[in-house]
């Protein structure tokens, strides 16, 4: 572990060589999986500015703001210049989209930049987003749209504030050019921060092209990265496969535990990590119903809230089956360990997903029918499509409190919530606990406010469409403390009248 303090990105500034700083990027992907990647240069920006630049994660980083956010250091994320350490590179990744699989994708508008220890001695890497073609870029032109790049920023810190694992953005860049998309917005480059992009998909490139010791490479690369407890063990795939479904098993609890929808579960965006990546269609859900989806592309509802356990299992089943390459697929035990695996995903969701409730009910302690009395609450919530966010704050106001506002919430299911209610609070009487220590828990888990679409949408449209940052700073400083009560704030947590609703409920972020 490195020292907890930042360290400086700033030195001794060498007579007549100018300011000198630098980012000190260690780059173990550039060095260690070559074959991996195509080196490969950013386009320089034409007229590059900044739009956001995220302080808070620049010192999680051990950089110093006010230094990176010079005209060097602008220069440097927007592709003008490249930074001394810099290892440019397009990663490899192929990936199942909406079931189908698609054996090239890779950075086609992405290129990680390198990699920095942060200063909790975390290997994360800086990439940027909507840099310009590159040898994956396909038909697509290597851009991305300031809209969709400032969306990706504030989803990435709201997660981040509600606790979920996630990549995050350090900076978003106005490049100075307008984009071929509809209504021709500004470009923009996000620069982002992430665990890593290892991805289900850059697995399924390698195996797809069938090369056994590149798959062992990335899997001891893999291993090294984000399992280092399991380097030492002669036999990877398996016990990799097992920690990388328990991490998954948690976040799309987490997930689920906010309402959040992801939008586009495919391979691709699936890390593995277990940091949340690639915020394209996402959202969270207002009234509660599990076949809600928010995005147009997404016509099926392959991608739905309810549905992304299932989704998150179905991916998981195309890692294994990426891994059969590098254990010996002949051997019955080895096949059915794996399918086990897969299957165990289901349990493991199970468990966090209980565990999520319970707390979201306030309860501690563990008794059996604890799911069964979740499950009855979600069903009222179904019934009249009541406010996620909204009613589970009401309620754990409710456990101190009294519960006027959370009965207005449920229309005609009144009687049926006063029921549950009495059910609930006898449970929450054998906790043993105090009703403050029992609201403390629902507080921890039941956020206050959201990024609700509408308001997400709102904020983009004025920034992008007046150059007015005013809105989207301010839903962004209120999203930072989701999960306190912070009565200025109230304006945000309202949801969409039904024809607002109605007028956001389908966009595609790209
Ligand atoms: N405008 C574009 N030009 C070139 N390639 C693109 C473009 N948009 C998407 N792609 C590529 O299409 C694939 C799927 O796109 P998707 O939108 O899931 O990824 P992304 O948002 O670009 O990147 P990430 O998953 O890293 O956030 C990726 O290989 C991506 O690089």
């Amino acid at each position: 572990m490195r020292a907890s303090t930042p360290k400086a990105v700033s030195e001794p500034k060498t007579p007549g060589t100018g300011p000198a700083f630098r980012l000190p990027f260690d780059n173990s992907f550039f060095r260690d999986m070559q074959g991996f990647y195509v080196p490969w240069k950013p386009e320089p920006s034409p007229a590059p500015a900044w739009v956001q630049f995220n302080d808070a994660l620049a010192l999680e980083l051990g950089l110093e703001p006010a230094t990176l956010k010079s005209a060097t250091g602008l220069a440097w994320l927007s592709g003008v210049e490249m930074p001394a350490e810099a290892a440019p590179l397009a990663q490899a990744y192929a990936g199942h989209q909406f079931g189908q699989f698609s054996p090239h994708l890779g950075d086609g508008r992405a290129l990680l930049l390198g990699e920095l220890i942060d200063t909790a001695g975390q290997r994360r890497d800086l990439a940027l987003k909507g840099s310009g073609r590159t040898p994956f870029s396909r038909r697509g032109d290597g851009k991305a749209a300031l809209g969709p790049a400032l969306r990706e920023y504030l989803m990435g810190e709201a997660m981040h504030a509600l606790g979920i694992p996630t990549t995050r953005a350090l900076a978003v860049i106005r490049t100075g050019e307008r984009v071929n998309r509809e209504g021709s917005p500004p470009g923009a480059i996000l620069v982002r921060v992430a665990a890593s992009h290892l991805r289900v998909g850059t697995f399924e490139f390698f195996a797809a092209r069938e090369e056994e010791v590149m798959l062992r490479r990335l899997l001891d690369y893999a291993v090294a990265r984000h399992d280092p407890a399991l380097a030492k063990l002669s036999d990877k795939p398996i016990p990799m496969l097992e920690a990388v479904c328990e991490r998954q098993a948690q976040l799309i609890a987490r997930w689920m535990g906010v309402g959040f929808i992801h939008g586009v579960m495919n391979t691709d965006n699936m890390s593995i990590s277990g940091e949340t990546i690639d915020y394209g269609p996402c959202a969270f859900m207002e009234g509660f119903d599990p076949a809600t989806v928010f995005s147009s592309i997404d016509r099926q509802g392959r991608y739905a809230y309810g549905q992304q356990p299932a989704m998150a299992q179905w991916n998981l089943a195309r890692l294994a089956e990426a891994l059969l390459p590098v254990l010996d697929a002949r051997d019955i035990d080895v096949v059915e360990r794996v399918e086990q695996v897969v299957a165990g995903f289901a349990v493991r969701f199970d468990r966090h997903w209980t565990g999520q409730l319970r707390a979201k009910l306030g309860l501690a302690a563990e008794e059996p029918d604890d799911r069964a009395l979740a499950d009855d609450f979600l069903q009222l919530l179904q019934r009249e499509k009541v406010d996620f966010t909204l009613a589970f704050r009401l309620l754990s106001d409710a456990i101190t409190g009294p519960d006027a506002a959370l009965h207005d919430l449920f229309g005609r299911e009144r009687p049926a919530l006063s029921d549950w209610l009495a059910r609930w609070r006898q449970r929450m009487a054998r906790e043993g606990r105090t009703l403050q220590d029992c609201a403390a828990t629902a507080w921890s888990v039941n956020p206050f406010v959201i990024p609700r679409n509408h308001q997400v949408e709102a904020a983009l449209s004025s920034a992008v469409d007046e150059a007015d940052l005013g809105p989207f700073e301010r839903l962004l400083a209120v999203l930072g403390r989701p999960y306190e009560t912070v009565e200025s704030a109230r304006p945000f947590t309202l949801p969409a009248s039904p024809e607002v609703a109605a007028a956001h409920r389908t966009f595609c972020g790209t």
